[in-house]
């Protein structure tokens, strides 16, 4: 049993976190380079907390160019035990509605060009992926939507597309033969990153638009700006709820330990350099 120290990472619409006790705006660096804005600090009914825009405030970061190393880094770094993802998404199916919440459950990778590991030369790990996020706090976080008043879909296959372009009508056609419910631009290498960090992820999304293969016109930036306007206060209800009904101690999660069995590179082999940038990463490892 542990404390709950909750990261909250704020997607597009989400900037600030108005509900935080003792507000403090905090500037971290990392071995990975700069997150992409100050982290918002404070706590909620007790439980700390830490919130890091991912696109920064007033929307400065576009996704392909999103530091993620350095945002999980960053949120590891003081001292986070778990992960909430909040990210817009379009809808690939008819039953995910504009105004809808989904709390997913799969996620696949279409990025293809962002640094998606911190484990590279002079320290090789592989750490499982099958279910990418937390059932715990997805379970906790989907129950929170709820009681904030939204319609909120599970399980859904969000779908990490490279941006900042939205999808052909041909790949949204595709995706939704795929089986992916919901796409966006961010998910990856999120959620792997958060896992190498032995940090449970969860991923609430909120639906902006259907994507293109709706006939209901092409994706527009303005409409989805319109769509998050109205839902943001419901995400910000949905975080208060969550934080508040945390079970007071939070029980061991088998992430929190994922790296026991994933670091392949002998002790002798390992090089210095490597470790060194890893030091929040592999804090724990090394107590051990
Ligand atoms: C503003 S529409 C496209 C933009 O919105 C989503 O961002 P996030 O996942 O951070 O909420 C999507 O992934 C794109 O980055
Ligand atoms: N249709 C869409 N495609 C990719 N990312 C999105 N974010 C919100 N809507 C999106």
């Amino acid at each position: 049993m542990t404390h709950w120290h909750l990261g909250i990472i704020g997607g597009s619409g989400l900037y600030a976190l108005d509900a935080l006790e003792n507000p403090r705006w905090v500037t971290v660096e990392t071995p990975w380079g700069a997150p992409s804005d100050a982290v918002l600090t404070g706590s909620i009914a007790g439980i700390p907390l830490a919130f890091l825009p991912r696109h920064g405030r007033g929307h400065r970061v576009p996704p392909h160019l999103v530091n993620a190393r350095a945002n999980i880094d960053t949120l590891k770094r003081l001292g986070c035990t778990d992960v909430l993802a909040v990210s817009a998404v379009g809808s690939l199916s008819e039953v995910f509605a504009p105004g809808e919440f989904v709390a997913v459950d799969q996620i696949i990778d279409r990025t293809r060009a962002r640094p998606s590991t911190f484990f590279e030369s002079g320290l090789v790990a592989h750490v499982p992926m099958a279910d990418p996020v937390c059932p715990r706090l997805t379970g906790l976080a989907l129950a929170a939507a709820r009681a904030a008043g939204a319609t909120v879909h599970s399980p859904a296959t969000y779908l990490t597309m490279e941006g900042p372009q939205f999808s052909t009508r041909a790949e949204s056609r595709l995706y939704r033969s795929w089986g992916a419910g919901v796409i966006g631009m961010t998910a990856m290498p999120e959620a792997k990153l958060a896992r190498e960090a032995e940090l449970p992820y969860a991923l609430l999304a909120m639906v902006t638009d259907y994507d293109c293969w709706h006939d209901g016109g092409d994706v527009d930036v303005s409409e989805i700006l319109r769509v998050m306007a109205g839902n943001a206060d419901t995400a910000r209800a949905a975080i208060v709820n969550l934080v508040r009904n945390l079970p007071a101690e939070r029980p061991a999660s088998p992430i929190d330990t994922i790296l026991d069995t994933a670091i392949i590179t002998a002790p002798d082999a390992r090089d210095p350099a490597a470790i060194a940038r890893l030091d929040a990463i592999l804090a724990r490892v090394s107590r051990c």
